[in-house]
C-alpha cells in the first residue's frame, strides 16, 4: 500500500484515502470535466465575429499567453448574414486545429520555419475600427485576467481563468489590454462576477474624458458584459454600434446563433461580448446593496437592453494523451462521459476529437444516437423513470450545472455503475462527495479538494487512468496475497486433520508436523513472500479486463476454486511424504510419545517430520512464484516474450519476492540440522534420502499447478468476463475513413477492407444491429 502511494505521487495523483485508490480500480464509468482535464486548458481566441462587419482570425499562434505571436487577419463581410466568409475559413481552420494539438510544445524556431514556408495569406492585415474597438474594450475590461511581459524571465506571464486570459491576450494584440486602458483613465465602478450557473459576467466602467463617447454619451457609465451566447443574446436589444446598429430581431438572433454554431462546431468555446450605456453615472451607492436578493435585482436591471458587440471563438486543444487514455479505458470496460459547462456544439466537437463519441454518430443505433449528447436542461427535465428508460446514459452533457452532475451520479448508481467524478469548482463539492470516487483538480478550489478522495495535481485525464491502473494492480495483488495465504492454510489444515489418524500404540495421535514447525512456517517463512506478492508489477492485461465486481470483492469464483485445488494438492503432497517415510520405509512405526520427547523410538517420526516440514515450506514458497499469475504458466508469464526460457528473468523481476523465496528455501537446512534446536524444539531431526521425497513432491506440486492453469486456459474455466465494447469502442480508430493511408500494413489493410464492406451495408440500422466491430478482448489468455 505504501508502495502504491509513492508510485502515485510520481504520477501526479495525491490519494487522500488509500481505500479510494483501490476503489478506483473498480470504476466502471468516469464522468470528466472538459476544460483542463480532457483539454489543455490553455485557450486562444481563434476567431472574433463582429456583427455585419468583420471576421477576425488569428493564425499561427502557438503560445496561448503571448500576444505577439501569430497574426490577425480579417475578412470583410458585405452581406447581412456573415455566414459565408466563416465557412470559407472552416477548411483552413480545420487544418490548423488538428495541427494546433501537435504544435503546442514545439520550439518556436521550428515553427517559424514551417510557417514561413506556407504561402502568405492574401487576406488584408487588420485595421482598427470603432466596432472592433468597442469589442476589445468590453473583452479587456470585463475580465479579471492579467497579461504582462516579464522582463526578468523574458516571457509572457498570465494569471486568471483560461477563458479570460484568451480574451485579454487578444485585446493585447491590438494594444487594448486592461492595464493600458486603465492607464488611459478607465475606472471600474462595479462588478457582477462570473458564476458557472448563470454563465456570464458584467462590469461597469466610467470612461476617461471623451474616450467612451463613441459608444456612450460622455457623462454616462458603461456596462460591459460577456458570457454564454444563448443567455447574453436574450438580454440584447441591439447588435452593432454606430450606423450599422440594428435592433435585435428574431431573424438576427437566428443568424447570430448560426454564426455561433459555425464556430462551436469547430470545437471553439463561443462567448458573446456586449455593452450598454448606463443613463448617467453609476454610483457606488447603487452597487453596495445589502442583501443577496437586492444584488440579484440590481444585476438584472443592469444586465438588460444590451448591445451585442460580437462573438469570440476560443479554442482549447484536447490534450495529446487524452484520446489514447480514453481508448485504454474502453479496453478496460470503462465508459467515459464528458460533463461540461460549454455549449452542446462545442462539447460535441471536442468529444469527437478525443473519441468520447464517434465522429459519425450514424454508426450508433438510432435509439442510442438520440441521447448521446444532451443539454443539461433537457436532462434535468427528465424524470428518473425516463432516464432509466434510456438505452444508454448520455456520453456528453453540455451546459452542465452542478445539480446535473449529482443527478448523473444517481442515474449511474441506479444502473449498478461504480463511478468516478471529477470537479474543480466550489459547487462541485456535493457531487464529488456523493460519487463513489471523487477526483478534484489540483488547480481547483479547496472546497472541491476537501470533498474529494483523490486530487490530480496536474489536472490531466490520463493521470486518472494511471491511477485506475494502479488501483487494479493493487486489487490483483491483494487477490494474489489472499490466495497465497488461504492456499497454505487449507494445505496445513488438511495435513493436520488427516494427521489425527496417525495413532500410536498409546492411542495418541502423532502430529505429522509439530506446532513450532507450523508457527515457524507461517510467521518466519511465508509472510515475506506474501508481502512480495503485494509488490508485483501490474500484469499486461490489467487494463484489458472488466472492472472487478464490487459486490464480490477479492473472492471471485476463480480465487475460491484455486484455493481449494491448490490447498488439496498441498495437503496431499505433504501427507504422502509423511506416509511414505513412516509406512513405506519404517513399517508404520509411530514410536512412543513422539509429540513431546525425542527418543530412539521416535527417529522415524522425527525424520518424517523433517521431510514434511521442508516440503511444506518449499510448497508455500514456490506457490508465491506460481501466483504471480493466476492463469499463465510460471515459466512463461509474458506470452509475447519469445526468449526460450524467460523463467529466471521473470522471477527475478520482483527482487523482494525472489529473495524471500530463495532465503526461505535455504533456511530449511539450518532449521533441520542445528543440533538440540531441531530435536528439542522443532521435534524433527536430520535426514538423508528423505530429501529426495521433499524435492520430488515439490516438482509434483508445481506440475499440478501448471496442469490446473493449463486446464483453466484451455477450457476457459473461471474466466473473468470479457470486455464487450458494444456498438463502438471509445477512443478507437476514426470511423469515418480509411486509416491505412497513414500506416499501411497488411493487417490494417484487411481491417479497412472489412470496414468498407460493412459500410456498403444496406442501412445504418442494419449495421448497428449486426454488431459492428465488437472487440472481444479475452482476459488472461
Ligand atoms: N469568465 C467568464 N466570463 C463569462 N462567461 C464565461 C466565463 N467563463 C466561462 N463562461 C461561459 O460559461 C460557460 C461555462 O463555463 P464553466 O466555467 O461553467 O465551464 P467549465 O467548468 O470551464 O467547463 P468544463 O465543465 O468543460 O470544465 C462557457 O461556455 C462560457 O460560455
Ligand atoms: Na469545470
Amino acid at each position: 500500500m505504501v508502495v502504491a502511494v509513492t508510485v502515485m505521487r510520481k504520477a501526479n495523483v495525491v490519494v487522500r484515502d488509500l481505500s479510494a485508490l483501490e476503489a478506483l480500480g473498480g470504476v466502471t464509468n468516469i464522468c470528466s470535466d472538459k476544460t483542463g482535464t480532457l483539454t489543455e486548458g490553455a485557450m486562444i481566441v481563434r476567431q472574433a465575429w463582429i456583427p455585419s462587419s468583420h471576421v477576425y482570425t488569428v493564425h499561427d499562434s502557438q503560445n496561448p499567453s503571448d500576444p505577439t505571436k501569430g497574426r490577425v487577419v480579417y475578412t470583410q463581410s458585405k452581406d447581412e448574414t456573415p455566414q459565408e466568409p466563416v465557412e470559407e475559413k472552416t477548411r483552413d481552420f480545420d487544418k490548423e486545429r488538428s495541427a494546433a494539438v501537435l504544435k503546442f510544445d514545439v520550439p518556436d524556431e521550428k515553427l517559424n520555419i514551417s510557417s514561413s514556408k506556407q504561402p502568405q495569406s492574401p487576406e488584408p492585415e487588420t485595421k482598427m475600427t470603432d466596432e472592433l474597438r468597442a469589442f476589445l474594450l468590453s473583452s479587456a475590461l470585463c475580465n479579471l485576467a492579467t497579461v504582462r511581459f516579464d522582463q526578468e524571465e523574458e516571457k509572457w506571464q498570465t494569471t486568471g481563468e483560461p477563458t479570460e486570459i484568451a480574451l485579454q491576450v487578444f485585446a493585447h494584440r491590438f494594444n487594448h489590454g486592461k492595464k493600458t486602458l486603465e492607464g488611459e483613465g478607465w475606472r471600474q465602478v462595479a462588478e457582477f462576477p462570473f458564476d458557472s450557473s448563470i454563465k456570464r459576467m458584467s462590469v461597469i466602467y466610467n470612461a476617461p474624458e471623451a474616450q467612451g463617447s463613441f459608444i456612450a454619451g460622455s457623462d454616462n457609465s458603461i456596462v460591459f458584459t460577456k458570457g454564454a451566447v444563448e443567455r447574453i443574446l436574450d438580454m440584447c436589444a441591439f447588435a452593432g454600434i454606430g450606423e450599422s446598429q440594428q435592433p435585435m430581431t428574431d431573424e438576427l438572433k437566428e443568424s447570430v446563433l448560426g454564426q455561433m454554431n459555425a464556430l462551436a462546431s469547430q470545437g471553439q468555446r463561443v462567448l458573446a461580448v456586449a455593452y450598454r450605456p448606463w443613463e448617467g453615472r453609476f454610483t457606488s451607492k447603487q452597487s453596495s446593496s445589502s442583501s443577496a436578493e437586492e444584488d440579484d435585482k440590481l444585476r438584472s436591471t443592469v444586465e438588460q437592453n444590451l448591445v451585442l458587440l460580437g462573438l469570440a471563438g476560443i479554442y482549447d486543444p484536447p490534450r495529446r494523451e487524452t484520446k489514447p487514455s480514453i481508448a485504454e479505458c474502453s479496453q478496460a470496460g470503462i465508459k467515459v462521459h464528458m460533463l461540461t459547462g460549454d455549449h452542446p456544439e462545442t462539447a460535441k466537437a471536442i468529444a469527437k476529437e478525443v473519441g468520447i463519441i464517434p465522429r459519425n454518430l450514424n454508426i450508433l443505433p438510432e435509439s442510442v444516437a438520440a441521447s448521446v449528447v444532451v443539454k443539461a436542461t433537457e436532462f434535468d427535465k427528465m424524470t428518473d423513470a425516463e432516464i432509466d428508460a434510456l438505452e444508454e446514459l448520455p456520453l456528453v452533457i453540455a451546459r452542465c450545472a452542478p445539480d446535473t452532475k449529482t443527478r448523473m451520479i444517481e442515474a449511474l448508481r441506479r444502473r449498478g455503475a461504480f463511478m468516478a467524478m471529477t470537479g474543480d469548482g466550489v459547487n462541485d463539492a456535493p457531487s464529488l462527495s456523493r460519487a463513489d470516487v471523487g477526483i478534484a483538480m489540483g488547480s481547483g478550489s479547496d472546497v472541491a479538494k476537501s470533498a474529494a478522495k483523490i486530487v490530480l495535481t496536474d489536472d490531466k485525464f490520463n493521470s486518472i487512468v494511471a491511477a485506475i491502473r494502479e488501483g487494479r494492480r493493487m486489487f490483483d495483488n491483494i487477490q494474489k496475497f489472499v490466495l497465497h495465504l488461504l492456499t497454505s492454510n487449507v494445505g496445513e489444515v488438511i495435513l493436520l486433520v488427516a494427521g489425527l489418524g496417525f495413532v500410536d500404540d498409546m492411542g495418541f495421535s502423532v502430529f505429522p508436523v509439530s506446532p513450532l514447525q507450523i508457527i515457524w512456517i507461517n510467521m518466519a517463512t511465508s509472510s515475506f513472500p506474501a508481502f512480495g506478492l503485494g509488490r508485483e508489477a501490474a500484469a499486461q492485461e490489467v487494463m484489458r479486463k472488466l472492472p472487478q465486481d464490487k459486490k464480490r470483492g477479492v473472492f471471485t469464483n476463480q480465487i475460491i476454486v484455486d484455493m481449494i485445488v491448490y490447498g488439496i494438492l498441498m495437503g496431499a503432497c505433504t501427507l504422502c511424504t509423511f506416509c511414505i517415510i513412516i509406512y513405506g520405509a519404517n513399517g508404520g512405526n509411530l514410536g512412543y510419545d513422539c509429540n513431546t520427547k525425542f527418543s530412539d523410538a521416535c527417529i522415524p517420526v522425527f525424520r518424517a517430520r523433517a521431510a514434511t516440514f521442508a516440503l511444506l515450506t518449499w510448497l508455500i514458497l514456490i506457490s508465491a512464484w506460481e501466483f504471480k499469475s493466476l492463469r499463465r504458466s510460471m515459466f512463461r508469464l509474458n506470452p509475447n516474450d519469445d526468449s526460450f526460457f524467460p523463467f529466471f528473468r521473470d522471477i527475478y523481476s520482483n527482487r523482494f519476492l525472489f529473495w524471500s523465496v530463495i532465503v526461505g528455501s535455504l533456511s530449511v537446512f539450518p532449521v533441520v540440522y542445528i543440533p538440540f534446536l531441531n530435536t528439542r524444539f522443532f521435534k524433527h531431526t536430520g535426514i538423508s534420502w528423505e530429501w529426495a521425497l521433499s524435492v520430488g513432491f515439490t516438482l509434483v506440486f508445481v506440475t499440478g499447478i501448471e496442469l490446473w492453469k493449463l486446464a483453466k486456459r484451455r477450457f476457459r474455466l473461471l474466466e473473468d468476463g470479457a470486455v464487450q465494447r458494444g456498438h463502438w469502442g471509445q477512443g478507437g480508430p476514426e470511423d469515418d475513413g480509411p486509416r491505412f493511408k497513414r500506416t499501411f500494413s497488411m493487417s490494417s489493410f484487411k481491417t479497412w477492407v472489412s470496414f468498407s464492406r460493412r459500410e456498403t451495408g444496406d442501412s445504418v440500422m442494419m449495421r448497428a444491429t449486426t454488431q459492428p466491430r465488437v472487440a472481444h478482448v479475452p482476459v488472461q489468455v
